[in-house]
């Protein structure tokens, strides 16, 4: 029987934003640069401005200047390009994230795109997922790169490790194996279409399931003592009538299978938003010349 451990990814995001907060203060006295994070929320999804409040806090909390720009769901898509060439404009604002999903009738492509790449902290912009496809420098996707960093923290060297990724959107699963193939892993992308995803899935020395389906992932898809990363968020009903947060993976069969596994909350999920002020920290360097 294999003793599977939780990934405590609220205590390394606690202690990279510590990192990262001691950064911005030598960034402030040695050069008299605050980064500054615009996030812009269109709309009152409630679960979007949950993670705005935690965002604009934690980044407060990191000694940065945080602008928050809270939209009407009925915005016109022009008003949204014009606030993005404001903030493109503005000296102050070194990174900036529009909130996904975005209402219906505004193109979110075209969003994206308007997005100058040097603040482009999500790392979403064509030219910053071009970038790290061809290995240059580049704003990296938050919620990948927090998978990675706990990656290389539990287990050194990723190196030759058979990875399969289970999802292939743009902003997790796609990114994510570029990163994982960046640290020499031998990676499966799997999606809605793969033959045998079970089978697959067993191959994986580390899997990691973004799909946003609620336990999808069996404990008997997990091959004994692999390493198991849970990006999904989904929020399900209880009896009472609240609701609770779960994975893409069926938590409680995991155990006794799985070497590790993040659990949900407190695992991918606080590593986005300190990936977010990483990259908030690079990008500020990299406009300062730094
Ligand atoms: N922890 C965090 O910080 C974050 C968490 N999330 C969560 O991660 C999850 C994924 O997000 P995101 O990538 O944006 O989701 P998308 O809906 O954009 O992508 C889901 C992917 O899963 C695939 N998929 C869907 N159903 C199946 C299935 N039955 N079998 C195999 N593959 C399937 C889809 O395949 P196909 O392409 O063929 O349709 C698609 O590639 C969600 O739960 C989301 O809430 C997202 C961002 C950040
Ligand atoms: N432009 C853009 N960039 C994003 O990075 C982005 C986005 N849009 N839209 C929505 C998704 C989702 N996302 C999360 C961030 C933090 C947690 C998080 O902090 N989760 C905690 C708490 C969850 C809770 O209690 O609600 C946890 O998992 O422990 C989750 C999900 C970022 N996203
Ligand atoms: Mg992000």
């Amino acid at each position: 029987m294999i003793e599977t451990k939780p990934i405590d990814g609220k205590a390394f995001a606690a202690n990279l934003r510590a990192r990262i907060a001691e950064q911005v203060a030598d960034l402030v006295r040695t050069r008299g640069v605050t980064p500054g994070l615009a996030v812009v929320l269109v709309g009152e999804d409630p679960a979007s401005q949950v993670y705005v409040r935690n965002k604009a806090a934690q980044t407060l909390e990191a000694g940065m200047a945080s602008f928050e720009h809270k939209l009407p769901a009925d915005t016109a898509e022009a008003d949204l390009l014009a606030l993005v060439a404001r903030l493109n404009a503005d000296p102050a604002v070194n990174g900036i994230l529009v909130q996904l999903p975005l209402p219906g009738h505004i193109d979110s492509t075209k969003v994206l795109a308007a997005i100058e790449p040097a603040k482009d902290v999500d790392g979403f912009h064509v030219v910053n997922a071009g970038r790290l496809a061809v290995g240059l420098d580049a704003l990296v996707p938050c919620t990948p790169l927090g998978c990675v960093m706990l990656l290389k923290h539990h287990l050194g060297n990723l190196s030759g490790l058979k990875a399969v990724v289970v999802g292939r959107s743009n902003i997790v699963g796609k990114p994510a194996a570029q990163l994982l193939l960046k640290e020499d892993c031998t990676v499966t992308i799997a999606h809605s279409r793969t033959r045998d995803l079970p089978g697959e899935c067993r191959q994986a020395d580390i899997l990691v399931a973004a799909v946003g389906r609620p336990e999808m992932v069996r404990g008997d898809w997990i091959k004994p003592g692999a390493t198991v990363i849970d990006v999904g968020i989904n929020r399900v009903p209880k009896e009472d009538g609240k609701t609770r947060l779960v994975g893409d993976v069926a938590y409680g069969e995991a155990q006794g299978i799985a070497g590790l596994i993040t659990p949900v909350p407190g695992g991918v999920g606080p590593m986005t938003i300190a990936c977010l002020l990483q990259n908030t920290l690079t990008a500020t360097r990299r406009q300062n010349g730094l």
